[in-house]
């Protein structure tokens, strides 16, 4: 086999032009004798330009918290031996200045005699704007949590905004209770957002979406090798929670052996992921979402009472729409708001007559349903005002559509305006979902139920929750 050796000046460069990061060297006068790739990409100046130049060619915005010294002799590096790594600036070529990790040090021979520097650039210009996106990201969910953004006036409402500002200040496990599309996850979400662990992480898991042994592996995490399918190890979300909240959605359909293992996390934050007995300490807040009434299931024996009773820490209920009416007009304002801003369309209001038949109508899903019959109203509103005639139909009749049955294969998809859908069936949901990209909610909308319903219905019809890859 031939090999190199290190004083090869060609293969050590190659060696050089192969690394992500930026490396120049400098002499002992401070002059640039080599400068590789990467550092060509980042500062737009070829070896060739920099080979000879003094390290002010890069203009660097933070040497030893100073403008870059324009003598060699007073250079941080040769005073200290090394510079720490740390941001700063570099001017690039064109002028504008890149974000990168610099770090130095000075090479001495066994004499102690300066032979020169080595410096080292990582570029963080993708990095930065990850971040930036993240944290944009961040503070939407933040504000799209914000108190202000959950719509109510009535009593009850005024209750849950109440207890929503008392839960936010503690780091108590909260249960929130209501029906299917009053607005928990909303509830939850502006608990974490509006609390001390706002910066840390807000990670719902549906717990009715997955079967046992994949929710406790999504929940815990495993270890490569744990069961068939695990290649690698893999953090759960309660890990991904860490300094931040788990939001335990559809909690009443935990099974016995996932109740167990919920109830030790409660007990003593901490868990073991599939496979491993080691024990990692947790440290979040836990809050937790039903819309069955988790009480008579305890009553049954379907749910256990300890647990229960560690969860319900602190309770919150959310009352159904059609026990406060009078939030009604409220959020019918709020829907057209957000519709307007999403549409081309721009609808002004709502005629009484319309109004009234929202305000008799039983609203068996809820805020849900409400904000999907605007979203229908405005697919056929002609004109600036909805009427009665754009409503779906079940509203303009008033009757209730029907709710998820719990057993059978097939049951009817609400009709909408765009006439008869075709009975639900797994074929057509397989289809439903290829259509709208696997993006549940939007099945959901367009199905009329709950996302909630469309988990449910895959589970139940052994449908992946991602399309399959051949
Ligand atoms: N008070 C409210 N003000 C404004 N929007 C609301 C309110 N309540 C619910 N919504 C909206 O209704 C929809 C359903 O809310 P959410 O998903 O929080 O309900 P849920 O109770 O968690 O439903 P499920 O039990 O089916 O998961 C969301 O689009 C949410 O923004």
């Amino acid at each position: 086999m031939k090999t190199h050796k290190m004083w090869d000046i060609h293969f050590f460069n190659q060696i050089l032009d192969t690394m992500a990061d930026g490396l120049f060297t400098l002499d002992s006068h401070g002059q640039i004798t080599s400068w590789n790739r990467a550092m060509e990409d980042l500062t737009g100046y070829t070896a060739k330009e920099a080979l000879g130049k003094g390290c002010n060619l890069l203009q660097c915005n933070r040497c030893f918290g100073k403008d870059c010294p324009s003598d060699m002799k007073k250079c941080g590096v040769l005073k200290h031996g090394t510079s720490e790594s740390k941001e700063c600036h570099v001017r690039h070529r064109d002028g504008y200045d890149v974000p990168v990790i610099k770090s130095a040090r000075a090479v001495r021979d066994e004499n102690d005699t300066l032979l020169g520097i080595v410096e080292t650039l990582t570029n963080l210009t993708e990095l930065n704007r990850m971040k930036k996106k993240a944290q944009d990201a961040e503070r939407r969910l933040g504000e799209i949590h914000a108190l202000g953004n959950i719509i109510g006036k009535s009593r009850g409402m005024q209750d849950v905004f109440y207890a929503i500002t008392a839960a936010a200040d503690s780091r108590a496990t909260v249960l929130i209770q209501g029906e299917s599309g009053t607005g928990k996850e909303l509830v939850a979400g502006a608990i974490h957002y509006n609390g001390q662990l706002s910066q840390g992480p807000f990670i719902p898991v549906n717990c009715a979406a997955l079967s046992e042994t994949l929710l406790e592996s999504e929940l815990f995490g495993h270890i490569k090798g744990a069961f068939t399918g695990a290649h690698r190890d893999r953090k759960g979300r309660f890990e991904e929670a860490h300094g931040g909240t788990i939001f335990l959605d559809e909690i009443g359909e935990l099974s016995p052996y996932m109740q167990v293992k919920l109830l030790r996390v409660l007990q003593e934050r901490e868990i073991q992921r599939v496979g491993e007995s080691r024990k990692i300490k947790i440290n979040i807040r836990i809050l937790a979402a039903t819309h069955k009434d988790l009480y008579r299931l305890t009553r049954e024996g379907q749910f256990r009472e300890d647990l229960y009773y560690r969860l319900k820490v602190f309770p919150i209920h959310i009352p159904p729409l059609k026990s406060r009416r009078e939030d009604i007009p409220l959020l019918v304002r709020k829907f057209i708001d957000k519709n307007n801003d999403r549409e081309s369309k721009k609808i002004k209001d709502i005629s009484r007559n319309a109004m009234a038949k929202l305000m008799e109508y039983p609203w068996p899903g809820n805020v849900r349903e409400l904000e999907n019959a605007i979203e229908h109203a405005f697919v056929l509103c002609p004109s600036q005002q909805i009427q009665t005639r754009d409503l779906p139909i079940e509203v303009r009749e008033k009757k209730e559509c029907l709710e998820i049955p719990p057993s059978g294969s097939e049951s009817p998809m609400p009709a909408t305006a765009m006439g008869a859908q075709p009975k639900l069936n797994r074929e057509n949901l397989i289809t439903l979902l290829h259509e709208c990209g696997w993006n549940k909610a939007e099945v959901g909308r367009r199905m009329g139920k709950s996302r909630t319903s469309v988990w449910k219905y895959m589970k139940k019809w052994h449908i992946p929750l991602q399309p399959e890859t051949k």
